[in-house]
């Protein structure tokens, strides 16, 4: 069973992924909602940061197709770009397991560095930035409004000249949500972004993201563990054990269902019934 999801902003058809003689990702497809938060469950070493290598360009996938459809009818297959074309072209934009910020340079530096794709157009590829062309100063201008936007919204503003590697944890993680919109993606991928947050952190984060659904009008795909951010904020969640889709619904169904709790629990196929069963008797009384 898969969530019908209609007009989606990617498809994932038959993803595989083979590392030697392990399957990484086992004929995977889904669908992300164009103004959804979908996540992207499963226990450890399921494929899920494998998918989003596949999907932002880090691996090509052994098989597969991945799709990205804009509202101007315009499709790409990202499987077939270079990665560096991917947040630029296919407007999907990233953020990492482990932090990549430049810890070196200011809050303000980071999300200008993170808009360097119009910057290099608008300065001809050349010393224009240093020769004041018109165009370049638009073009900072505007990087600087964007970056303000995204530092107001993310309450970073008073942090602008501080060192990123200076925040704390949870501000980092903020910072790089921040660098990846001011790239103003259509799909922006997460992976794990609440790991080593604390709950008040996290319920920051949650709102965040729910800002980012609703008045970006961006997709969201996120990796993640903490079953808090999952099931508060997901519209659709999709299931991975051992590189295979287990389960694809909404919250509320994948809470319920005995494949999910039983690839989370590590018991075997035949005792997935006994769960169903256990789950079942559990709604009933
Ligand atoms: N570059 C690689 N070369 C060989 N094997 C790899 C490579 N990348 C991932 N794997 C293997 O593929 C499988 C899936 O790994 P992956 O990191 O995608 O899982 P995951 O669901 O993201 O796990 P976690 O939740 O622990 O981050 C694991 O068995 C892993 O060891």
């Amino acid at each position: 069973m898969a969530l019908v999801i209609e007009n989606p902003i990617l498809t994932v058809e038959h993803l595989h992924m083979r590392f030697g003689g392990l399957l990484a990702v086992d004929s995977l497809s889904f669908d992300v909602g164009r103004k959804d938060i979908t996540a992207l469950i499963g226990p450890n070493g399921a494929g899920k940061t494998t998918v989003f290598n596949c999907i932002t360009g880090f691996y090509k996938p052994t098989e597969g197709r991945i799709t990205t459809h804009h509202e101007d009818g315009k499709t790409f297959l990202l499987e077939q770009m270079d990665d560096f074309k991917i947040p630029k072209i296919a407007k999907v934009a990233r953020t990492f397991q482990n932090i990549r910020l430049f810890s070196g340079m200011t809050v303000l530096e980071n999300l200008m560095v993170g808009q360097h794709n119009p910057l290099m157009v608008a300065s001809n590829f050349t010393f224009g930035g240093i020769f004041g062309l018109s165009g370049y100063k638009k073009a900072e201008k505007e990087a600087m409004e964007l970056a303000k936007y995204w530092m107001e919204q993310t309450g970073l503003i008073d942090r602008a000249d501080d060192a990123a590697g200076d925040l704390p944890y949870g501000d980092q993680r903020k910072l790089e949500i921040a660098r990846a919109m001011c790239t103003n993606p259509k799909l922006l991928c997460l992976d794990e972004p609440a790991a080593g947050l604390n709950p008040r952190e996290s319920e920051d984060l949650n709102k965040l993201l729910l800002f980012i659904r609703k008045e970006r009008e961006t997709g969201i795909l996120l990796i993640e563990h903490d079953m808090n951010v999952v099931m508060g904020i997901s519209d659709h969640i999709v299931v991975l054990d051992y590189g295979k889709k287990i389960s694809d619904g909404t919250p509320e169904e994948i809470r319920n269902d005995p494949k999910v709790i039983a690839a989370y629990l590590g018991v075997d196929d035949e005792e997935v019934e006994e769960v169903e069963h256990e789950i079942e008797e559990g709604l009933s009384s």
